[in-house]
């Protein structure tokens, strides 16, 4: 260390003495006593002069790194001088401050002669690498140094680490906060140096910094607060909004729930009207566009919730494009069938309680009718149709009143092809012209579903041009519901026609020829007349033309009588079909403004049955009594009188069949009787009570032969409600019903006494048959006849007081209503006909008791009456064994007829003069 010290003294002085040479304006080369030697930095003496050691020199090399070396090494012992000492150190940096670069410079420049020491990086990368060097490490051993000091005054100041570090800290944060007054400071300069305050100025102003800050903090505090304040006070309100909230949603939902329970008693109401009113409602189903005719322009433009549909022609001009047609509803195109039944269910139930029932589908073809009355899919179950929806109500609901009641459901499915009734269920009978269709008794939905594959199979489907699986008849679904109360016996029938109707088309569009333009014809015709009925019911017309087509024939009952009927309509939204569409909605709405009536449940309580029965075993015995009185006061007439009068169709032998038509007559009460009216009590149509005159209980007394009447009351027990599939085949509604009375100023009409062996077809119409009269008759013990109507008329307030529920007034007459049932069809060019005219023709129409059914079918039911002529009586032979059908027609004199039978019934002692079948039937003139 000691050698070390002299050399770091030795260079000091060296480099003072050489400094001390600069000053003073030394030239050339500084010889220092030792070993080095420096060359002065000036250009001029550059190239001669040299640092050199004297004894060390060999070559420039050599001088240089010996240069070298000395330089370092006086360098380094200058800075491990500085280490040791702080003076020592301080002289160092100094020298290397002031000195270090120069001398490097004046070394450099002497050994290349260049006066500007050329700092390129990669002497200054070799200086700075050897400063950083020593700078580490003297920092390293400043470290150190730095550590032994502290310790020794820790040791000399007795203070413990922690208190020191917590000094330390202080200072630091003191130290820390004027450096970010100073970068602050900086920042608010705009980093502009140059603006920097002195820290005296920067202090006061972070301090007014603060101070702004401060406040703006409190501010903000207060801010805060009444924030804070604000959101309580909103929460609290909002709070009482909610709960004003709730109650207003609480009271809502219980105006809901009570506008619902509104809209129910409402829509019960509605229907109650309907079914008081008896019109007929008409549903309208609007069907979606098919697959690819998704983006076909519609002509349905708005469908409102009040049964509106607005449809726009775009073949008008704009101001008469567009028109309303209103029904009891409408349904849109994404309506599901579900909804489409909703509607319907309250007329099930009713079918359950006695009610006729008929919903029946109508509109083009292709427009859905099928789809909606059987549905596209039997096997899936949400789109079933109406038929299968009714026919599992009506078993659910029969099922849930067991207990009650007993029911016996039978369905019967015929359709109606090319003006033929072919029975749906019985394919054997070659499906044409089946009178009596098949009834068949069903205990569950599943024997319905079976039964109606088999129908969808028999059905005349064919591929048109509008419908590749177009329905080519009308087919109609009839269910008949037999039922029995258990605790009291009151028997309730209901029938429920469910009828899915060809679509009427257009040929042109349909592009039918052959076999299916004639289907279209027949099916075009039926539907037409189907218009005319509606539009006759409409106009309230005292003819209704049913007759014209099987198919107003099978829906009499429903468009007539007083059943609960409803259509659904349907409309394709194609713009080629708005002519079809505007026609089906007029025609639909024109359907919708007819009324039926009020309709009648078919209730029979025993109480009923009983009086009936005892009503007529009462007729029975009037009639016995009327004939005994008849008889004697013909025994006063005169032969001659009785001659004077011309011979007469009514004045029958009274000897038999055998006798000629100058036989001797009997003075007859022409009491026709049609007992069956009866029987058929569900549905008795309004044109027959419409053009008959009404009836008292007393204007009917009946005359009746016990065998009939026994006759009649089993065909009554065996008949069906209102059976339209029999209606058809036994040509019900052809017949009106009357009862004739003699005027009572005139004479007693003779008697003409019938067969006996008179038989009653249900179908045809009942015989005036007439017991004959004879002496034994006087020993009868039948109670006088002003006693049996007293009795009959007690019977009758019985009946009316028991019948508690009156439904119309026509249902209390209806036991008791024995009209007169005439033909209104006439003689017919049918073959059966033929025969009869063949032979002499009756004037009455004569049907065998044992006429086949389909022989009854196949008379025509249409047709022009025409009046009985004289010479049709000249064979009473013709009428043995026959039962009597009297032609009434338009014909005024048949009306009259009607008249003088009704005015001679009134009265059961005949006075005055005899009225002769000439004046009857108007052959006098
Ligand atoms: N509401 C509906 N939703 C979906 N498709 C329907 C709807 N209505 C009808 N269709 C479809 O339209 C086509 C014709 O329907 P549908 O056979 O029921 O008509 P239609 O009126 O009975 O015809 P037609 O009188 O010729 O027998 C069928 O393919 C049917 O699936």
């Amino acid at each position: 260390m000691g050698g070390s010290s002299s050399k770091v003294v030795d260079c000091i002085l060296c480099l003072k003495g050489y400094y001390e040479w600069k000053q003073a304006g030394g030239i050339g080369v500084w010889r220092y006593g030792g070993t080095v030697k420096i060359t002065s930095f000036h250009k001029e003496e550059s190239s001669s002069s040299s640092i050199c050691s004297e004894n060390t020199c060999e070559s420039p090399d050599d001088y240089e790194s010996l240069q070298y070396e000395q330089l370092s090494e006086f360098l380094y012992l200058s800075i491990t001088v500085a280490n040791e000492e702080s003076k020592a150190a301080k002289a160092l940096s100094l020298l290397f401050d002031r000195f270090g670069l120069h001398i490097l410079q004046a070394y450099l420049t002497e050994r290349n002669g260049i006066a500007d020491f050329p700092l390129n990086a990669m002497v200054i990368d070799t200086v700075i690498r050897k400063v950083v060097k020593d700078f580490s490490s003297l920092l390293v051993s400043q470290g150190i140094q730095l550590g032994l000091i502290l310790k020794k005054i820790l040791k000399n100041m007795s203070l413990s680490k922690e208190d020191f570090l917590e000094a330390i800290s202080q200072y630091l944060s003191q130290q820390t906060a004027s450096a970010c007054g100073d970068s602050l400071e900086f920042c608010f300069c705009g980093g502009k140096r140059e603006i920097i305050q002195p820290i005296g100025s920067l202090t006061t102003k972070y301090t007014g910094l603060m101070d702004s800050q401060q406040k703006q903090i409190a501010e903000l505090k207060s801010f805060f607060q009444a924030t804070k304040i604000q959101v309580k006070k909103a929460q609290s309100d909002w709070e009482k909004e909610v709960r004003k909230l709730e109650n207003h949603i609480k009271g809502l939902e219980v105006a809901s729930s009570s506008y619902h329970k509104v809209l129910e008693e409402n829509r019960l109401l509605y229907n109650q009207v309907q079914d008081l009113k008896g019109t007929i409602r008409v549903y309208c189903r609007v069907r979606p566009f098919l697959s690819g005719q998704c983006d076909q322009k519609s002509t349905v433009d708005y469908i409102g919730e009040n049964g509106d549909i607005m449809i726009v022609n775009p073949y008008k001009r704009v101001r008469e494009a567009r028109r309303i047609y209103s029904f009891n509803k409408v349904f849109g195109t994404n309506v599901t069938q579900r909804e489409i039944y909703a509607d319907t269910q309250s007329l099930i139930r009713s079918v359950l309680d006695g009610y006729n029932v008929c919903i029946f589908a109508y509109g083009q073809t292709g427009s859905g009718k099928t789809y909606t009355m059987s549905g596209p899919d039997l096997t899936a179950e949400e789109t079933w149709g109406v038929n299968y929806r009714a026919l599992r109500d009506l078993f659910q609901i029969s099922k849930s009143r067991e207990d009650i009641i007993e029911y016996e459901i039978v369905v019967q499915m015929i359709e109606i092809y090319n003006e033929q009734v072919r029975d749906l269920n019985n394919s054997q009978l070659n499906g044409l012209n089946v009178p009596d269709a098949s009834s068949v008794p069903v205990n569950c939905t599943q024997d319905v579903l079976d039964l109606m594959r088999i129908g969808q199979k028999s059905r005349a489907v064919g591929a048109t041009a509008l419908n590749e699986r177009s329905s080519r008849s009308h087919s109609i679904l009839t269910v008949h519901v037999r039922g029995k109360q258990l605790q009291c016996g009151t028997i309730l029938r209901g029938c429920l026609h469910l009828v899915d109707l060809a679509g009427s088309e257009r040929v042109d569009k349909s592009e039918a020829v052959g076999e299916r333009l004639r289907e279209a014809q027949h099916i075009n015709k039926s539907l037409s007349a189907l218009g005319d009925v509606i539009s006759a019911l409409a106009q309230k017309s005292a003819h209704i033309p049913y007759r014209n087509s099987k198919l107003t024939q099978v829906l009499q009952d429903s468009l007539g009588g007083q059943a609960k009927t409803l259509m659904f309509v349907h409309i394709n939204p194609e713009v080629d079909a708005i002519g079809e569409t505007i026609s089906t909605l007029k025609f639909s709405e024109r359907v919708g403004s007819v009324d039926l009536g009020v309709a009648k449940s078919n209730k029979e309580t025993t109480e009923i049955r009983d009086l009936k029965e005892e009503i007529s075993n009462l007729k029975l015995s009037l009639e016995k009594k009327e004939a005994e009185l008849e008889h004697l006061k013909n025994s006063n007439i005169t032969l001659e009188s009785q001659k004077a009068r011309a011979v007469s169709p009514l004045r029958m032998p009274r000897l038999g069949f055998g006798a000629t038509a100058s036989t001797k007559l009997e003075v007859v009460q022409p009491h026709i009787v049609d007992r069956s009216s009866e029987a058929r009590s569900c549905s008795s149509s309004k044109q027959r009570s419409g053009n008959l005159p009404a009836l008292t209980d007393k204007e009917t007394m009946l005359k009746m032969p016990p065998i009939v009447d026994k006759r009649l009351q089993s065909s009554r027990t065996l008949r069906s409600p209102s059976p339209p599939v029999r209606s058809l085949s036994t040509d019900r509604g052809a017949f009106t019903r009357s009862r004739l009375k003699p005027d009572m100023t005139e004479e007693p009409i003779r008697k003409i006494q019938f067969p006996a062996r008179a038989s009653v077809n249900r179908s045809a119409v009942i015989v005036p048959i007439i017991p004959s009269v004879d002496n034994n008759s006087k020993g009868n013990s039948c109670p006088p006849a002003p006693v049996l109507q007293d009795k009959i008329s007690d019977v009758v307030s019985n009946i009316q007081r028991a019948n508690s529920k009156k439904v119309h007034p026509d249902q209390e007459d209806e036991p008791l209503k024995q009209v007169l049932s005439v033909r209104q069809g006439a003689l017919r060019k049918s073959k059966h006909e033929s025969k009869v005219k063949s032979k002499n023709r009756l004037p009455f129409r004569v049907q065998k008791s044992d006429v086949t059914s389909t022989e009854l079918s196949d008379m025509d039911v249409g047709g022009k009456a025409e009046a009985p002529r004289k010479s049709d009586f000249s064979d009473p032979a013709n009428m043995q064994g026959f039962v009597v059908d009297l032609p009434i027609h338009s014909n005024s004199k048949l009306k009259n007829l009607q008249q003088n039978f009704s005015r001679s019934s009134q009265n059961l002692e005949p006075r005055g003069q005899m009225q002769t079948a000439e004046s009857l039937f108007g052959w006098e003139a």
